[in-house]
């Protein structure tokens, strides 16, 4: 008899987009996002994390001081990342995120061609930020669900085994 009880498919992205983020090197916000196909193939998948050749050793994680001195001019987000990694043509695509995507990922997701956004944490989506994303999504036709928070990564070990 076959398991029944197996990941949705929301669940299964969901559940990448959050494995992706363990990569991440941000000591504060770790965000995972994973593309998907119409025929639900994985196209794309990333986490928010230094552009190439930008050392993580180097360069600031942390967020009060001088701008230049925090990780925001630097950290390439999670969506961004996954639509550069990608290497295809995103058109009709589906983005899963674990945050609502800000304004300058809303226009990269816009011009790739996604058409859906699954986001899970709304931390910024009632932000002017958050706002602006969806402006821009109301007027390209993207659309965008809450998944509630329901993926939880289980790593296996000799006692839950
Ligand atoms: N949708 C997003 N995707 C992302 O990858 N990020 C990244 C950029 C930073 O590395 C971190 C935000 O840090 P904080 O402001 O929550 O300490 O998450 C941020 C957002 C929006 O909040
Ligand atoms: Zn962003």
């Amino acid at each position: 008899m076959k398991r029944e009880n197996v990941l949705t498919w929301d669940e299964y992205f969901m559940g990448l987009a959050h494995l992706s983020a363990l990569r991440s090197k941000d000591p504060v916000a770790q965000i995972g996002a994973c593309i998907v196909s119409k025929d639900m193939k994985v196209v794309g998948i990333g986490y928010n994390g230094l552009p190439k050749g930008c050392d993580d050793d180097t360069f600031p994680w942390g967020k009060g001081g001088d701008y230049l001195d925090t990780k925001f001019p630097y950290v390439v987000h999670a969506e961004l990342n996954a639509i550069l990694n990608s290497g295809t043509d995103l058109s009709g695509c589906s983005l899963y995120v674990s945050r609502f995507p800000c304004n300058e990922c809303a226009k990269a997701i816009i011009q790739s061609g996604i058409k859906r956004v699954i986001y899970e944490s709304d931390k910024n989506f009632y932000k002017d930020t958050g706002l602006a994303s969806r402006k821009m999504f109301d007027a390209a036709g993207v659309t965008y669900d809450k998944l509630p928070y329901c993926v939880k990564l289980q790593v296996e070990t000799e006692d839950n085994n």
